[in-house]
This record gives structure tokens, C-alpha cells and sequence, in this order.
């Protein structure tokens, strides 16, 4: 991934409150809604469960102890272990309630977030680090799970309990209930500016997770390189960077939480010591019963946990918000343009050998017509990698492209399976233009193998049949393991049926190369791209590899990158690329003969790579 861990993209998301950005979790929640909704109205039972006991402990002072009545207050005691023992019992069944729905949500936003990165374009993934993409699937899904599962149930659970205690408080006595309401101002000011230092802080905190997952993703992925020139220090000390950067804005999100938990727990106890004081007066007065007061200050202190609770329950809010922004940023990207028709998958009769084109008047093989390119992140001011490049391969012709380095061979060759966008001008299969195509159809057409080979963490078989319809068995896997002589599968401790590991790292560059050689002929496709697919074979095997490879080539049309002689004589002509444009076209011996830039490019010593 270009895209480097200083670089990782910082989308500039439009500035949302935390409740909108939440709302957009809705689709998600709503097939679920009846359980959190159950839960949450437990969690309110439960939660005012806790405010009967101060009024059984009024009734027991003002009753039972005042009048020297042991069995009341033995009736009092059972009533308050009671209500405490059915206030756990409901907390665990609200914990019960929301815990499948709660994952059910997560599974199915990572669900979706995989979907998207497989279809978003590949110029994408050209511009976001791999860091940021995995921690949002991640780490920022976890914490969407934890709102799930506390501060979305709480924050209303909490509310409707504090509302109905300052009920039960005013109701005891409205000149103390007013005391208590006093903070409710300085509170909710505090929580605002709170809500608007912490959502940024949780932000950067999120994006530098990110940015700290590439460089660890990198340094494994590159540990050969970190290895080879001895960089581990320097990769060390860039990971001690990011890390003493995240660290700095966890203190700070820390920090912050600190502010707010000392200003949440300290306003209130201010007012009930202001509430106790006034009080003890007006018992002392004769105003209050003695039961009163302790059911008010009971109360009162029930209460404490549903405010000051709020204080971590808007920070997790804000993590929950930051992440959901950050998904969406994903989610909002647009996938590849659509299929401008509908279509089929490839049939039997696409995969059968070459032919011109039905009709006739339209040129089969493959046609690149008046095609520019430049790359979408490309600054506006250069030139485009391709410049109106025309070029024919006739059915069944194999072409080789030469060109020097940097010249947009590949580039050229992403082009055919529509890896990305021209910027003007058509390219035609068979006479049908590939932006008309549906990309099903397009991608079983057309089979490619790139410089860098990519294996995935599974057997040899499952990575070449990965390249073949789903009839496609032992024998087509036998036929292109031929083809791409990989004989060595054989002596791999359980054939075929091995696992190659991440990237396929276990296997050498030339064993690597020869897989995805099969991957793409399994399938017998009928177009067939290849970006200099040789280049890490020893002579021999290259030559082994090249002679299977003329039988399949015979019924394939082919584009082939080449960049020395041996892989350019698989070819029936070349086409030379330089500078954006197709210099010159014709036999190998043709275009030795003609082009003074391809004689240099093959003899060696030019800028080409061998
Ligand atoms: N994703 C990208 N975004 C922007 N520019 C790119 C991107 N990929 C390649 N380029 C640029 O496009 C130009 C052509 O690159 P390309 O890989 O097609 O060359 P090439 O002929 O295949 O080179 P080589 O022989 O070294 O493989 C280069 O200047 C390169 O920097």
C-alpha cells in the first residue's frame, strides 16, 4: 500500500453532532430493537427499585424505630434485602437481554465494512493505509459494541431515574428537592464544553491507532527489509513516536475524564451537604420528621451514581460517535462505478478459443482505442500516465509490451479487467467496450497474474482454483500446475492440500510467481494478462514454464509484460510503450531491426529491467 503511515488519509468528515452521527447506526439497530428496548425498560425497573428504598427506610425510622417495634424492623430489613436481591436480578437479565443483540450489530456492521472494501476501486486502497482501514473494522466496531452495550441503555436509564428521584424528592420536600436541582446548570454547561474537547481528542486518538496498526501491519509484513538493513531501530523509534503520540492523547482524553468526574461528583455533593445542613435545621425546627430526612438524604445519595456515572458514559458516547463517523467515512466511499448493462457471467462459449468478433465489421481480440490515462490521485498539473494509446492484439495473437521503467505497462495491463477508470477512450473485448460490460462478466473473461505475486492463507489448491469457476477440480488444477511447472507442490508435505501461509511467505519468489501463473490459467481464460509473470524464474525453469505456456497461449488472446528477450519470443508481435504512447508495433526481429529504444531496452544494458 503506497499510502504511508504519515500520509494515511485524514478525510475530511462534514462536522456532525454525536447524536446524528449515532442516528446513522439506526438501520442497524432497528432489526434488534425490541431487545434493547426490553433491556432498557428492566434496566428502569431496576434502577427505581433503588429509589423504594429510602422510602421503606422513611417508614421504618418514622414507624417501626421510632415506636420500638423489632418485628417491623425486621419486616423493614427483608424489604430492603428484597428490593436489593430483585434489583441485581434484573441488572443480570438487562446484561442477558443486550448481549446477542449487541454482537449481532457488530457482526453485521464488520459484515458490511468488509463488503465495501471489496468492492470500493482499487484506487481506494491506492490511497487509504491498510492501518486505518483495520483499526475502523476493529477497534472502532469494539467500541461501538461497548456503546451498545452501556451508555446507550444508560444514559436513559440514568435520566429517567434522576427524574423520577428529584419526583420522590420534591414530593418529600420542594425547598430541599430545589437545593439538589441547583447544580443542574453548572452541570449541564460542564458537559457541553466536556462533550466538544473530548469528541476531538477521541478523534485523533482513533486516527493515530490507526496510523500506529500500519507501521506494526508494515514492520511484519517487511520484516525481511527491517531485517536485511538492519532498521529495526529506526522502526523502532518511528513506533515509539506514534506510540508516545497516542499515549499523549490518551492522558489528555484521561485528562479530560479526570475534569469532568471531579466536577460531576463535586457539584452535586456540594448541594447535599447544602440539603443536609438545611435539613438538620428544619428537624431541629420541627419542621421535617426525622424519617423525612433520611429518605431525602437516601435519596438523594441513590441518585449520586446515575449523575456522576454520566460523566463516563458521555466520554464512551463520544468514542461511539468518533467511531461511527470514522465507518461511515469508509461506508460513504463510492464503490466502482456501476455495470452501465446487465449481463451474464462468462459462458462456456466465452471461454472457447479465440474468434473474431461476431459480425465481423467489429474488430475481435483486444482494442485499446485513443485510451489516456492518469492515475485518480495524481496531481492535477501531470501528465497522464497514457496518452491516447491504440493498439490491437487480434484474437488469439499473443502481444508482448515492452517499455522502460515507469513507462505504464502496468498501468496499461490494469486497464483490461478495469481495475480502475480510463480517463478518456475505450477498450474492447471482442468488439464490446469493457465499460458497458458487467464486471462479473469481465472479470471471468479475463485472467491475470501480476509482477507481485499475492497468495492468500490457504492451500496451494484454494489459491489456484480461486482463479477458475466453481466446477473447476483436480484435473484443471493438475493441467495449469503443469503449465506453470510447479512440480515442487508435489514435495510440499501434504501436496496440493498445503497451506502457504500469510502472503505465501514459506514458498520462494519463483514458487510464488508459478502459483499465480496457474491461478491464471486454471480457468482457461479467453483474454489473458500477464505483467512480467517469469521474472523470478532461473533460465530453465523459464524456459520449461515458457514452452507450457506457448499450448495455452495458442487459444488465448494475451497481453504480456516483458522485459527480456526470452519472455518477449512467447509473443507473436510486441508493442513498445514509451512515454504514454505506442511507439512502435511488429515482430521481435522487426522492431530490432526498426526501433533504436527497443534494441536498447533488449539488449541489456538499457533502463529496462534486465
Ligand atoms: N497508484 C498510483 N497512483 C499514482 N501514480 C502511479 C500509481 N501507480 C503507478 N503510478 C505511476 O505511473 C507510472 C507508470 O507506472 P507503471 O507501474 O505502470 O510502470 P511500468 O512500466 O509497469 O514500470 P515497471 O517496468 O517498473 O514495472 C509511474 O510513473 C508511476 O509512478
Amino acid at each position: 500500500m503506497p499510502a504511508s503511515t504519515s500520509a494515511a488519509p485524514r478525510p475530511v468528515a462534514p462536522k456532525r453532532s454525536a447524536v446524528r452521527s449515532l442516528l446513522r447506526l439506526w438501520p442497524y439497530l432497528r432489526p434488534v430493537r425490541g431487545r434493547f428496548l426490553a433491556a432498557a425498560f428492566v434496566a428502569v425497573v431496576a434502577s427505581c427499585l433503588s429509589l423504594v428504598i429510602p422510602l421503606v427506610l422513611k417508614w421504618m425510622v418514622d414507624g417501626p424505630v421510632a415506636g420500638r417495634d423489632p418485628d417491623g424492623v425486621w419486616l423493614g430489613a427483608l424489604a430492603v434485602l428484597g428490593l436489593g436481591v430483585a434489583e441485581a436480578l434484573l441488572f443480570g437479565l438487562r446484561r442477558w437481554l443486550v448481549a446477542r443483540p449487541s454482537t449481532r450489530v457488530e457482526a453485521s456492521l464488520r459484515a458490511d465494512l468488509y463488503r465495501r472494501l471489496q468492492r470500493l476501486p482499487v484506487a481506494f486502497h491506492d490511497r487509504w493505509a491498510s492501518g486505518q482501514l483495520l483499526s475502523r473494522g476493529t477497534t472502532d466496531l469494539s467500541l461501538l459494541r461497548m456503546f451498545l452495550v452501556f451508555p446507550l441503555t444508560f444514559l436513559f436509564v440514568n435520566g429517567v431515574t434522576v427524574l423520577a428521584g428529584f419526583v420522590v424528592l420534591l414530593a418529600q420536600d420542594w425547598s430541599l428537592g430545589l437545593v439538589l436541582l441547583l447544580p443542574v446548570v453548572p452541570l449541564v454547561v460542564g458537559c457541553s464544553l466536556f462533550e466538544t474537547r473530548y469528541s476531538k481528542a477521541a478523534r485523533r486518538a482513533q486516527d493515530q491507532v490507526g496510523d500506529l496498526t500500519t507501521l506494526v501491519e508494515e514492520s511484519v509484513l517487511g520484516i525481511r527489509v527491517v531485517k536485511g538493513f538492519g532498521r529495526h531501530r529506526s522502526q523502532a523509534r518511528a513506533f515509539r513516536v506514534l506510540a508516545e503520540r497516542l499515549r499523549g492523547t490518551e492522558l489528555r482524553k484521561a485528562r479530560l475524564l479526570a475534569a469532568i468526574w471531579a466536577f460531576i461528583t463535586t457539584v452535586p455533593e456540594l448541594a447535599i451537604g447544602a440539603a443536609l445542613v438545611l435539613g438538620t435545621v428544619q428537624v431541629a425546627d420541627g419542621e421535617l420528621s426525622a424519617g423525612t430526612l433520611v429518605a431525602f438524604l437516601s435519596t438523594a445519595l441513590a441518585l449520586r451514581w446515575p449523575v456522576e456515572s454520566i460523566g463516563f458514559l458521555l466520554a464512551m458516547s463520544q468514542e461511539a460517535a468518533t467511531a461511527t463517523e470514522r465507518y461511515f467515512e469508509v461506508m460513504d466511499q463510492a464503490e466502482e462505478t456501476a455495470d452501465r448493462a446487465p449481463g451474464a457471467v462468462a459462458t462456456a462459449a466465452d471461454r472457447a478459443p479465440g474468434r473474431d468478433a461476431p459480425g465481423g465489421d467489429v474488430p475481435g481480440g483486444v482494442v485499446f482505442e485513443g485510451v489516456t490515462f492518469r492515475y485518480p490521485d495524481a496531481p492535477e498539473d501531470s501528465p497522464p500516465v497514457l496518452r491516447g494509446v491504440d493498439l490491437r492484439i487480434r484474437p488469439g495473437e499473443t502481444l508482448a509490451l515492452v517499455g522502460a521503467t515507469g513507462s505504464g505497462k502496468t498501468t496499461l495491463t490494469a486497464l483490461v479487467p478495469r481495475l480502475y477508470e480510463l480517463t478518456s477512450g475505450r477498450v474492447l473485448l471482442d468488439g464490446e467496450d469493457i465499460a458497458e460490460m458487467p464486471r462479473e462478466r469481465l472479470r471471468s473473461l479475463v485472467a491475470v497474474a501480476f509482477e507481485e505475486p499475492t497468495l492468500f492463507s490457504a492451500s496451494v489448491r484454494d489459491n489456484v482454483l480461486m482463479g477458475a469457476g466453481p466446477e473447476a477440480g483436480d484435473a484443471e488444477l493438475r493441467r495449469a500446475l503443469d503449465v506453470a511447472q510447479a512440480g515442487f507442490v508435489a514435495d510440499l508435505p501434504r501436496g496440493a492440500r498445503t497451506e502457504v501461509g500469510e502472503q505465501g511467505l514459506s514458498l520462494s519468489g519463483g514458487q510464488r510467481q508459478r502459483l499465480a501463473l496457474a491461478r491464471a490459467v486454471v480457468g482457461t481464460p479467453r483474454f489473458l494478462v500477464l505483467d512480467d509473470p517469469l521474472s523470478a524464474l532461473d533460465v530453465h525453469t523459464e524456459a520449461l514454464v515458457e514452452a507450457a505456456l506457448r499450448e495455452v497461449l495458442r487459444d488465448t488472446t494475451a497481453l504480456v509484460v516483458a522485459h527480456r528477450p526470452s519472455t518477449v519470443l512467447l509473443a507473436d508481435r510486441v508493442a513498445l510503450l514509451s512515454e504514454g504512447r505506442i511507439a512502435a508495433v511488429g515482430t521481435h526481429q522487426e522492431l530490432l531491426r526498426t526501433s533504436a529504444e527497443y534494441a536498447w531496452l533488449m539488449s541489456g544494458t538499457g533502463d529496462g529491467k534486465r
